[in-house]
């Protein structure tokens, strides 16, 4: 390895058959378990990959109205002020060159699902009807490398080249083409769908492997740009390239109107999503264009995201059954139109059947197929192309909480490396508060999974561009016109993560300490523009160019050929195969595909070496690359140095092992690997299991039936909010009224069952008449009406809390904003307040400490709480106090206990141990013994004095109420998302009775 990054090299990666197979056999557990997958996925990303035309006649093109120019540079404002006059419009869609790995990637999986891509539409053009017959580009259109060879920088025309070596792909006419700038009628949408149909039809004919099906997204003109050139480009782009700092523009206005149309565009693709979603499609979001979608999409299903808590289902209103009838793929299939004659019918079946649904989920939509069905889980994985930029300059960001609870909305999020995948989960910890786990990000309670996988090439589609014919002129072209000479290649776009200007810098320096190189080596640098051109940068190249051209150049050689425009296929691989070396420098890239082309170029030429930054997703996998450090001017010239003088034999070990990597990563085995990861994590304990929602109802009837109720809270986290500092943590009014009118009732037995100290409780609680309490953990209880707490730790070895209370000190004092809140028969430390990372860093190491070093020898259990490490006596915990009020009230015909935490799973496990395995089966009443709680105060006289009772109650009369997210793990029957809800639920039975 020539340099340090983050990433480990992957391991050899399994064959495309074998990620295949498995995940087949994902599918067919899943099934087998229940999860009704419906072999479908829906794919959401950016834009189509296609280009859509509109034909107008040249006649109804008439100045001033609704176009605006393309986004290209080069268009010129007053060349296409017109309007569309005519109705009568006809569309061509071409295949178009846009993320090319991603696409393949997606279209690889059609063997094996039926699929939908749901994109924008893209700029839409616009172009006049002359009647022409569409003229293939002539090569005059684009000057060739050698036409160009001594042209100064100049700005051409990019080239639209198609994406598949066998998709028919109608030529651009030469007539101009415009971009429509209005918003689509009905009619127009319908037009476009059906033409996408067409084009897919005939598209698939030319490919391997089964369905896929383009459902465009039309967003308004204004929408799209907001987007896409402000959102996107400005803000999302520079902040995940660490660019924030270089551009002025950085500066966010508020409100930033390209914010809200990134959150109206992300909704709307989440809409349409809805549209065609069934039951058991897996979805899958492409990118940093749409990182609000996965919760959007939840939503727009009918799932309630509540911030403390996560995902719950939304109550099906009878409108959501009606609209559940969803877009079905065989149905649409009938209805894909043969011929011209039925088109206009069919499809106008299609759209009105999708505005229609789409109308439907404007309201509710329940995705449980059937009222009273298990509603299937909603499976959505997000992978993210760009980089992930550390956490510090990520929190920049304003909307930086909106968009990662976007993103965790997905069960998988997984990125280009490890690396970026490291940089988010830290990011979710430090701004969200979020907890790492095994498992991924948990918030609170909620597991998005965080996995990465490398994109690679279509390798296919590499190899069949390499081979065509037009390659080998143009290469023996460049030999000839390179005679004698070295020629390094570089194809980027001309934006600053990039890194072209510092890579002519460090060309500068490489001519500069290697004087033997001046006039033997040229560096042939392809730009592209930009979307956000830079003229600055611009300006600042050319001068650069014509700088270290002037300074190591002839009147016969010239240093530097940069051309700034898009090459001819054959130009672009003839380069790659001829040169002698790939010099790519950017400051931070996701992936970089250039190199793996030139990879795969090589192997039938000079297998020339690479020299690559270490700034970029693709380096984990080459490491047989020359790695640089791109702001090491000197160290790049060295490795091009390194790189030229290389023996054939050294050239040809490190060829093989990149060219093994770039036939192993491919688009194919990128695409089926983050299937698999979804697939790993949906169905799974935490996401298929869905704890409902609190049937308020239910209970409400059943709290006014029974004679005799047991009504048990947790505190922390359950009656009140979690906050930073725990003393602010105090009852509300509307809290405390609630409890206090359940104390009054005498049919009642309500107690507050907490790990706060007995001090904290009665300052808080201790007015409220007839309120039991027990407090650490059932260290101490209180009885209703008593006036003391009883000590049930008086006969326990507590001489452990000093030894504890060393340990916590240790770690206080090495974790800053650390705290230890000494109680009188627990400790707890709390790391809230401290660095996430290192807080949580920290808590792992003195928890191993305690429970490898004290824990083996004292009667201690240590607990893991929310942002704490409590220690309390083994025979003691809340679960036994539960107990301990079912024997102490067995005439109990209702129970209520709600918690929040591990501990409180305590209390739920002994609502449930108390009925007999494997259920109950007869009216007969339920034997129970007397319970630790009450024998360990009691001599044992005393005990055998005690009587088994019998209890009544029936598992239907116990409400175990977990506050959380319905897929967290419990061992309660029912879930409300936070403290809130829980004192609205008690406030709608008591008004309720
Ligand atoms: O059993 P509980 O009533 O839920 O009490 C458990 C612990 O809660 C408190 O700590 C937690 O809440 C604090 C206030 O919101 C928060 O700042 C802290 O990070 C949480 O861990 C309390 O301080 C502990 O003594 C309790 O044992």
């Amino acid at each position: 390895m020539d340099s340090m990054h983050p990433d480990p090299a992957p391991a050899p990666p399994p064959s495309l058959s074998d990620i295949k197979a498995q995940v087949a056999r994902l599918e067919a557990a899943h099934k087998q378990k229940g999860l009704p997958l419906s072999g479908r996925i829906i794919h959401v990303m950016h834009h189509l990959p296609v280009e859509i035309v509109r034909i107008v006649p040249a006649e109804s093109l008439e100045a001033g109205g609704i176009l605006s120019p393309p986004m290209t540079p080069e268009f010129k404002p007053e060349d296409v002020e017109a309007k569309v006059e005519s109705a009568d419009a006809k569309w061509r869609i071409h295949a178009r060159t846009a993320h090319p790995a991603l696409v393949s990637g997606i279209k690889s999986l059609s063997d094996t699902h039926d699929q939908i891509l749901v994109a924008w539409t893209g700029e839409v053009l616009l172009q006049p009807d002359t009647n022409a017959s569409p003229q293939p580009p002539s090569q005059a259109t684009f000057p060739s490398i050698a036409q160009n060879l001594l042209a100064p920088f100049s700005t051409q025309q990019e080239t639209l080249s198609p994406t598949s070596p066998s998709v028919p792909t109608p030529p651009p006419d030469e007539s101009p083409l415009m971009v429509f700038g209005g918003e689509f009628n009905d009619q127009e949408k319908k037009e476009v769908e059906t033409e996408l149909e067409r084009f897919t039809e005939v598209e698939q004919k030319f490919e391997e492997g089964g369905r896929l099906k383009y459902l465009p997204v039309f967003l308004p003109p204004d929408v799209s740009k907001g987007h896409y050139e402000g959102f996107c480009k400005k803000t999302l782009w520079p902040l995940f390239h660490y660019l924030l700092w270089l551009d002025s523009t950085a500066t966010v206005p508020s409100p930033d109107p390209s914010w809200l149309a990134y959150h109206k565009t992300n909704q709307m693709f989440a809409q349409r999503v809805a549209e065609v979603y069934k039951p058991g499609d897996l979805i899958i979001c492409h990118d940093y264009h749409l990182l609000l979608a996965p919760k959007m999409i939840r939503e727009a299903l009918g799932q309630v995201f509540h911030p403390n808590a996560g995902w719950g289902t939304a109550h099906p209103s009878p409108a959501a059954h009606h609209a559940n009838k969803r877009f079905d793929w065989d149905q649409s299939q009938q209805s894909t139109p043969t011929n011209a004659n039925n088109d206009k019918s069919k499809t106008e079946k299609l759209g009105g059947f999708l505005s229609n649904v789409g109308s439907a989920l404007g309201q509710h939509l329940s995705v449980g197929g059937e009222h009273g069905a298990t509603p299937v889980e909603v499976m959505i994985g997000m992978f993210m192309h760009t980089p992930w930029p550390s956490s510090e300059i990520f929190r920049c960001l304003p909307t930086r909480r909106e968009i990662l609870d976007g993103m965790l909305g997905a069960n998988l999020v997984s990125f280009q490396t490890y690396s970026y995948s490291r940089h988010f989960v830290s990011t979710c910890i430090r701004v969200c508060g979020y907890e790492s786990t095994p498992g991924g990000v948990d918030a609170n309670g909620q597991v998005t999974a965080v996995g990465y996988c490398p994109i690679g090439l279509d390798v296919k589609r590499v190899i069949h561009d390499r081979e065509l014919p037009g390659v080998i002129p143009k290469m023996e072209a460049l030999r000839q016109l390179y005679k004698d000479k070295k020629i390094i290649v570089g194809r980027e776009k001309l934006d600053v993560a990039k890194g072209v200007y510092n890579k002519l810098q460090a060309f500068e320096k490489f001519l500069q300490v290697y004087p033997e190189w001046r006039g033997k080596v040229v560096l042939i640098q392809v730009t592209t523009p930009a979307l956000s051109e830079s003229p600055k940068l611009e300006r600042m190249t050319a001068e650069l160019v014509s700088h270290i051209n002037g300074t190591y150049g002839s009147l016969d050689f010239t240093p530097v050929h940069h051309y700034h425009q898009a090459l001819e296929k054959d130009e672009y691989f003839g380069l790659l195969s001829v040169a002698d070396l790939a010099l790519i420098t950017s400051l931070r890239d996701g992936m970089n595909t250039t190199s793996m082309e030139f990879i795969l170029c090589q192997d039938k030429t000079n297998k020339s070496p690479l020299v690559l930054s270490e700034f970029m997703g693709t380096v984990a996998s080459f490491q047989s690359a020359l790695q640089i450090n791109p702001h090491d001017l000197l160290g790049v010239a060295h490795a091009i140095n390194k790189g030229l003088n290389m023996p054939q034999a050294e050239k040809e070990e490190r060829h093989q092992s990149l060219l093994d990597s770039v036939n192993g990563h491919t688009s194919y085995t990128w695409a089926a690997t983050i299937l698999k990861q979804l697939l790993e994590n949906v169905g799974g304990e935490h996401t298929a299991h869905q704890t409902p929602a609190l049937d308020v109802n239910k209970f409400s009837q059943a709290y006014k039936n029974a004679k005799k109720r047991l009504m048990l809270f947790d505190y922390d986290g359950t009656l009140t909010p979690i906050v930073k500092v725990p003393s602010h943590a105090v009852p509300t009014e509307r809290t405390l009224s609630a409890i206090s009118t359940l104390a009054k009732d005498p049919k009642n037995v309500v107690y507050l069952i907490s790990g706060r100290d007995g001090d904290f409780l009665e300052e808080h609680w201790g007015h409220v008449e007839n309120l039991g309490m027990s407090a650490e953990h059932g260290s101490f209880v209180k009885q209703p009406g008593d006036e003391e707490f009883t000590n049930m730790t008086e006969a326990l070895d507590m001489s452990w809390m000093s030894e504890v209370e060393e340990i916590f000190k240790y770690y206080t004092e090495r974790t800053t904003g650390s705290t230890i809140e000494v109680k009188k028969a627990s400790i707890t430390w709390h790391y809230r307040n401290s660095d996430p990372d290192f807080g949580e860093f920290q808590c792992k190491q003195c928890l191993d400490l305690l429970e490898s070093s004290l824990a083996p020898r004292r009667p201690i259990e240590v607990l893991v709480g929310k942002k704490n490490l409590e220690v309390r006596p083994l025979a003691v915990n809340k679960g036994e106090i539960v107990k301990r009020l079912m024997y102490e009230n067995p005439d109990a015909d209702l129970i209520f206990c709600a918690g929040d935490d591990k501990t409180d799973e305590d209390m739920f496990r002994s609502l449930r141990t108390v009925f007999p395995p494997g259920g109950i089966h007869t009216n007969d009443p339920i034997i129970m013994k007397p319970p630790v709680a009450v024998t360990s105060a009691l001599d044992p006289e005393e005990v055998a004095e005690l009587k088994d009772v019998e209890l009544h109650i029936r598992p239907d009369e116990i409400f175990a109420t977990t506050v959380g997210p319905p897929a967290k793990k419990t061992l309660a029957a029912w879930h409300v998302t936070c403290p809130e809800e829980v004192v609205e639920a008690l406030e709608t039975l008591l008004e309720s009775q």
